[in-house]
């Protein structure tokens, strides 16, 4: 299966993609590599490199120039400060690396893409501690929503809250067809607020008055009802979503990187911006509002809530 999802990758730049390219004079060394390739045989997987570190997973095919990047924090992925920190780095490595173009992000353990930020993050501790964990959360998806690569989110289990702000982040969304599986800002259902740029990454994609709705309710929709409302691209069988994110992407590394990029600036730009003015303020509105006897409550309540769950 993979050898047939690149010869479509091939396939694919060798058409019209392929005459862009080339008009514009912007092939990339991959692309020259992969314009080489007699089209009978597959690919051969000549340059991979993979490096891991706690909690994340990252696999890049140099010769496809796309990387792989599965977050392994059992047991549900929450987005812990040390998380948040390697995948920044991480992303930053990526993004330097000039024959990376396209981005998978997934997770290692099926069933859960990410449980979203680690609560245990967000109560018991200092005011310093919240602070340099939501400054952690504003990096990742500054970093993230303004990538220069193509970032596809094959989400394949369960993407609450901060893990839904992780697909929206990308700039297009595969998520397994199982129906125990759930997406969105669910913030309201922890007695917490979607802070104003997770609410505008919600707008940008699905609208203000789906959002609105989804957000006041905490939403968590079924990977159905996620793509009735546009928060997923695209709903596949569960050991199809990998397959399919490499499908879509030739589609999207197959237009002009430069024309791609500057497209994805100019739509996304404004809502980081509106970030950037007011990154401190957001900190310490953050800290001010989780900080509060009432919240650490909700928090400590929904945390208990979870564990009796299970008994
Ligand atoms: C007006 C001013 C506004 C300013 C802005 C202010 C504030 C905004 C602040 C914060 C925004 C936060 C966004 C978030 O992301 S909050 C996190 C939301 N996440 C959730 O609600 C998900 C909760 N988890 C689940 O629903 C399930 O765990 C899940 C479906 C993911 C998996 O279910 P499963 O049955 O497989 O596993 P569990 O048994 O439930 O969990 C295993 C284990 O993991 C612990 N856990 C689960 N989620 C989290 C988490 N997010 N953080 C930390 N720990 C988590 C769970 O408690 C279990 O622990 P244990 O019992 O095994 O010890």
């Amino acid at each position: 299966m993979a050898l047939r999802v690149v010869s479509v990758l091939k396939r694919r730049l060798g058409g019209p993609g392929q005459k862009l390219l080339r008009s514009g004079n912007l092939l990339s060394a991959t692309q020259h590599r992969w314009e080489k390739m007699p089209s009978s045989v597959g690919f051969p997987v000549t340059s991979r490199r993979s490096f891991s570190k706690t909690a994340l997973i990252v696999d890049v095919d140099h010769n496809l120039g796309i990387a792989t990047m599965k977050m392994n924090n059992p047991p549900v992925n929450s987005l812990s400060l040390e998380l948040l920190t390697n995948f920044v780095i991480d992303l930053e490595k990526l993004e330097n690396e000039k024959r990376c173009r396209g981005l998978i992000i997934t997770s290692a353990s099926p069933k859960i893409f990410s449980a979203g930020l680690d609560i245990t993050e967000m109560y018991g501790k200092s005011s310093a501690h919240y602070a340099e964990f939501w400054k952690a959360v504003q990096e990742l998806w500054l970093k993230l929503y303004m990538s220069n690569m193509v970032v596809i989110a094959a989400i394949n289990g369960s993407s609450p809250a901060g893990g839904c702000l992780i697909s929206l982040a990308g700039d297009y969304r595969i998520m397994a067809d199982n129906p125990k599986y759930t997406i969105g800002l669910n913030e309201t259902l922890l007695g917490i607020v979607a802070p104003f740029w997770f609410k505008d990454t919600l707008v940008n994609t699905i609208g203000n008055r789906a959002s609105e709705h989804a957000l006041q309710l905490g939403l968590l929709f079924s990977p159905t009802d996620a793509l009735r409302v546009g928060i997923v691209d695209q709903v596949v069988p569960e050991d199809k979503v990998q397959d399919t994110a490499l499908n879509v992407m030739s589609r999207w590394l197959s237009i002009p990187d430069h024309a791609r990029q500057l497209t994805k600036t100019m739509m996304r730009k404004p809502t980081v911006d509106r970030l950037l003015k007011q990154r401190e303020a957001d900190i310490k509105n953050f800290v001010s509002f989780i900080s509060r006897d009432s919240i650490q409550k909700s928090l400590h309540m929904y945390m208990k809530h979870l564990k009796e769950r299970k008994e």
